[in-house]
């Protein structure tokens, strides 16, 4: 054959399901974005280029590693190379399979983004291939639906029976992208349970609330592709204002606030999916959702509290060093400073050991994560929810409601306090400015809730608003402390920024001003997500076609958004923390890949998606914008001696929280 020599041999090798009449035209330029043209030296049904041709073609952009050869042939099918494959998906997409015999071979990301590429519109994503991207949903190029095997009753987590890895909450990372790698990227799962009575087991516990069995059949769909997640959400759109939260599984939490009473967990009819309130999904959960992401979740209004919370930040970060010890502590006290500061727009000064004496503020803390914890190892073990179904109450769940009991009763006791102030007039000009007056102001304006429900809000809100972001502000800090070139660079960028807006505050720490910093908080979310898979819907309005196959009603769906972020072929040294990944130059060369998926914005962090988007997801950012800024400005963090990536520790429980070593900290000038 014309221009063939040995090497190119080697075929990308596929089923092609029609008979092929149409030759070779629509290469190169056209489809590949401003790609050189490849040479089509056969007209037969295969083609042949040259592996230099194809490399030289693909050209990878800077950060991508460069394609392996393509992969051997094999005569029993149609055989095409990556521009043949492609030519055959432009002539008829929906007919087009991978070939089983690909079943355990990853493609570069430059060759997987060929086959999902045409035209300058992407297919979907191929589970044989392992190439995930960002596929229009008006295009139904079908993915093979995996099944992983599945037993009654014990789902699809028996590890030797389903050829599923070990669930271990200290590897929890590891999880899904070895599931990725044996399943591809669509693929069910049997959620484990006996029947509606026992559902979950380890990790998957929090898939299935056992209040909110019904529907569920037992299966759990997990997608890569967020342009196929989109679909789930926009059902759930249509059917609003009921969405599935994840709050919904948290079965500890939900009976607990219903054995108090708690006007958040009851909602105003039993019959319907209304019955647990603001944990559950019905008009209950949405009059006080609304109210509570008022004055918070906006961009204008989150960034109302920068210069509280950069007050609250100055003075937390002067207890790092003091810290250091216990620095897992230390980023949940933070992140009560700066949470407080914008709840009642005043200083808990709780960070730093010389001014953090208020004792109720340490023990509200130290409660409010422990009961978080205790909910979360409930949700992970079976055997809690079985003695929990059988009606005993066990140690952990006592542990818990005490911890919730005395978080909430602190937490009542600092709103009342607020309040009484608030009726005498004697509040500060920062707290005049705080969520919570104006929430009061509002509450008596509208009454969209009730001021018992008010209370409520507010307890729930501070309860949740500890653990979660200090996870987030944990990873961040602990990445700086690991990459000293991403730490100085950051410096320098912080330093320029605050000197030329005046200090630390809103314009300081736009992205236009500050792209570093933004940049690392983006890249902590891709690599170490507080928590790695938020995006938990259910298609509760009818069956939904997902990547042409069709899924039943009321099936969990779940958008596995952080595998693909940590995939090799997809991401250039994915274990590497690497800011740059996220400029424009970078975001510009993946377009037309199959890394574009990365920038996705439902890729974009670990806040989920839909209408039950975490309220605080806003806040939370800014408050680690903030909060490294003012560590990065004051210190020059490292590790312990001898300490490196390798030796990073972990665990899940509710977040994924970084065990944190003994980082050192030496004050800049
Ligand atoms: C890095 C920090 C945080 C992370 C990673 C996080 C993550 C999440 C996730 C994944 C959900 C579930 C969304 C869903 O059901 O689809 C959620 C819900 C929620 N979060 Fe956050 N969160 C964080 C901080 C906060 C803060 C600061 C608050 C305080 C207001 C908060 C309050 C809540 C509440 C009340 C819900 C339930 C919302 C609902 O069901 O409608 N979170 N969060």
């Amino acid at each position: 054959m014309q221009g063939q020599s040995t090497e190119n041999k080697h075929l990308l090798h596929f089923k092609y399901t029609k008979p092929r009449s149409e030759t070779h035209q629509l290469l190169g330029g056209e489809a590949i974005k401003g790609r050189s043209k490849a040479r089509v030296t056969s007209p037969a049904r295969s083609s042949y280029f040259s592996r230099s041709t194809i490399i030289s073609w693909l050209n990878p952009a800077p950060g991508l590693r460069r394609p392996q050869p393509p992969l051997q042939s094999n005569n029993k099918h149609y055989d095409f190379d990556a521009i043949g494959i492609f030519e055959a998906t432009q002539m008829s997409p929906s007919n087009f399979h991978c070939s089983t015999e690909l079943a355990n071979l990853r493609l570069s990301s430059r060759i997987s983004s060929l086959l999902h590429y045409r035209n300058g519109r992407h297919l979907s994503s191929c589970p044989v291939t392992g190439a995930s991207d960002a596929a229009p949903t008006s295009f139904s190029n079908k993915v093979e639906l995996q099944e992983v095997p599945t037993l009654p009753h014990m789902g699809s987590l028996v590890s030797f029976y389903s050829n599923t890895p070990e669930i271990d909450l200290n590897s929890f990372y590891d999880f899904y992208p070895a599931m990725r790698k044996r399943y591809g990227d669509f693929y069910k799962m049997g959620i484990p349970g006996l029947g509606k009575f026992l559902i979950p087991l380890y990790g998957l516990t929090c898939m299935i609330p056992p209040t909110q069995t019904q529907g569920s059949r037992g299966m759990l769909y997990v997608i890569t592709d967020p342009n196929e997640m989109q679909k789930v959400i926009r059902q759930e759109k249509a059917k609003q204002p009921y969405p599935r939260g994840i709050v919904e599984a948290e079965w500890p939490l939900i009976d607990w606030l219903h054995s108090k009473g708690s006007v958040l967990g009851k909602g105003a009819n039993d019959d319907t999916e209304d019955k647990y309130g603001f944990v559950g999904r019905g008009e209950t959960w949405k009059r006080i959702r609304s109210f509570m992401q008022t004055d918070m979740l906006s961009p204008q209004s989150a960034a109302g509290y920068i210069p509280i919370m950069v007050e609250a930040a100055t003075l937390a970060s002067r207890g790092a060093p003091a810290s250091a010890a216990d620095l897992n502590g230390y980023a949940n006290r933070c992140s009560f400073d700066l949470f407080t500061a914008l709840m009642f727009g005043n200083l808990s000064k709780m960070a730093d050991p010389q001014t953090g004496h208020d004792q109720e503020n340490i023990v509200f803390c130290e409660a409010a994560v422990n009961g978080m914890d205790k909910m979360f190892k409930q949700m992970s073990s079976p055997m809690q929810l079985l003695l929990f179904k059988l009606g005993i109450k066990t140690g952990m769940y006592k542990d818990m409601a005490q911890a919730f009991e005395t978080a909430t009763s602190i937490a009542e006791k600092k709103y009342q306090e607020f309040r009484k102030r608030m009726d005498a007039n004697e509040l500060t000009e920062s707290e005049k400015s705080s969520y919570l007056r104006k929430a009061i102001v509002r509450q008596a304006e509208d009454e969209s809730v009730r001021e018992e429900e008010l209370a409520e809000i507010i307890k729930i809100a501070l309860t949740a608003a500890i653990d979660t972001t200090s996870s987030l502000l944990s990873w961040n800090m602990l990445h700086i402390a690991l990459n000293p070139t991403v730490q100085e660079k950051l410096h320098a960028e912080l330093v320029e920024s605050t000197q030329k807006c005046g200090g630390l505050n809103a314009e300081a720490l736009r992205k236009g001003n500050v792209p570093y910093l933004h940049a690392v908080l983006r890249e902590t979310h891709r690599l170490t997500p507080a928590a790695p898979l938020t995006v938990l819907k259910e298609n509760s309005l009818s069956d939904l076609d997902i990547h042409g196959s069709t899924i039943p009603k009321d099936s969990l769906i779940m958008l596995d958004g952080y595998s693909v972020g940590i995939d090799e072929s997809i991401v250039d040294s994915p274990k590497e923390f690497r800011p740059e990944r996220w400029f424009p130059d970078a975001v510009e060369a993946r377009k037309g890949t199959a890394a574009e998926i990365l920038d996705h914005p439902y890729y974009r962090d670990a806040f989920s998606q839909g209408s039950r988007k975490c309220p605080g997801s806003r806040v939370a950012n800014n408050e680690v914008l903030i909060m490294i800024s003012q560590l990065v400005l004051d210190w020059e963090i490292s590790p312990p001696q001898g300490y490196g990536k390798e030796d990073v520790t972990y665990c899940m429980h509710g977040m994924v929280h970084p065990n944190l070593p003994q980082l050192q900290f030496v004050a800049r000038n």
